[in-house]
C-alpha cells in the first residue's frame, strides 16, 4: 500500500518553459495538511495544478499518489478558485456533486445505489443535504463552495487539493469547512490547501509550504511561519503581534 500522497524534489513550473515557481520540495503522508502559503501571483495555484499535471513541470521530480502527477488527476480531489463553475449554469446541487462519481461510474452511465449514497454522504457531511434539490447558482458564495468541497469528497480521494477554498465565503461556511477538513484529514485523506491568509494558515496546517516565485521554507508551523522567514517571502515587514498572529505588511 502506498503511503506517499506527494513528493516533490527540486521542482520548478510554469508557463511556456518559463518557471514561475522554483525549488520546491514536499513531502506529504495520508492524513496530513500542506497549506501552502504566499502571496497573490506567489506561485499556489500553478503549484496545485501541477498535482493534476495541467501545468508543466520544468525541472526535478514530482509523484503524485506514487504516479506522474497526469496520472492521479482522476484519483486526487479538487476544489478550484470560486469562480471557476458557471454559477448560471442550470444545474441542481446534487447534479453538482454527482460529478464527483464521474471517475467511478463513467459520465454516460446512470448513477448506482453506491453513487448515490456517497452523494448523499459527501452533502451531508457539508451539512447541505436539505439543498440537494435547490439549483447550484441560487446559493450563497458560501454554500457553493461546500458543494464544490462535497463534489471532491463524492470520489472518496487519498489526496484532496483545494485553491483558495476560503475565498468570498462567509463565517459559517468557512467554519464549515475547517471542521470537514479537519474530519477528513483524520480519516487519512491528504490534504494540500493554498491560501494568502495566515491566520487561517496556522489554523488548518500541520505543515506549511511558504513560497513567492520559489519555496522559501517548508514544514512544521512553528518553524516555518517565522517573522524572518515572512520577510524573505512576503519582501515587507512581518510582524508578529501579541496574540501570536501574524501580520504581514505588503510593501
Ligand atoms: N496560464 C498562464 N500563463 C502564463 N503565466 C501564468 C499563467 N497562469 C499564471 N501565470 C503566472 O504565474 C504566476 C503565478 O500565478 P498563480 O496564479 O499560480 O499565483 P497564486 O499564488 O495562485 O496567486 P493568486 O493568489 O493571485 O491566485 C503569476 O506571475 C502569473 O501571472
Amino acid at each position: 500500500m502506498a503511503s506517499a500522497a506527494l513528493r516533490y524534489t527540486g521542482v520548478s513550473v510554469g508557463y511556456q518553459g518559463v518557471p514561475v515557481l522554483t525549488g520546491v520540495d514536499l513531502d506529504l503522508r495520508a492524513g496530513q495538511r500542506l497549506v501552502l502559503a504566499g502571496p497573490n501571483g506567489a506561485g499556489k495555484s500553478t503549484l496545485i495544478k501541477s498535482m493534476l499535471g495541467l501545468t508543466q513541470l520544468l525541472g526535478g521530480t514530482a509523484t503524485v499518489l506514487d504516479r506522474p502527477p497526469a496520472r492521479a488527476r482522476g484519483l486526487a480531489g479538487y476544489v478550484p478558485q470560486t469562480g471557476t463553475l458557471d454559477a448560471d449554469f442550470p444545474v441542481s446541487v446534487r447534479q453538482v456533486v454527482m460529478m464527483g462519481r464521474y471517475r467511478e461510474l463513467g459520465w454516460w452511465r446512470p448513477a448506482r445505489a453506491a453513487d448515490r449514497d456517497a452523494v448523499d454522504r459527501a452533502l451531508d457531511r457539508v451539512g447541505l443535504a436539505d439543498r440537494a434539490r435547490h439549483r447550484f447558482g441560487a446559493l450563497s458564495g458560501g454554500q457553493r463552495q461546500r458543494v464544490l468541497l462535497a463534489r471532491a469528497l463524492a470520489g472518496e480521494p487519498r489526496l484532496l487539493l483545494l485553491d483558495e477554498p476560503f475565498n468570498g465565503v462567509d463565517a459559517v461556511s468557512q467554519e464549515a469547512i475547517v471542521r470537514v477538513l479537519r474530519e477528513v484529514s483524520a480519516a487519512g485523506t491528504a490534504l494540500v490547501i493554498s491560501t494568502h491568509d495566515l491566520a487561517v494558515a496556522r489554523e488548518l496546517a500541520d505543515l506549511i509550504c511558504l513560497i513567492n516565485g520559489r519555496q522559501w521554507a517548508a514544514g512544521p508551523v512553528g518553524e516555518t511561519l517565522t517573522a524572518e522567514t515572512l520577510r524573505r517571502a512576503y519582501g515587507g515587514a512581518a510582524i508578529e503581534v501579541a496574540d501570536g498572529r501574524l501580520v504581514v505588511v505588503e510593501p
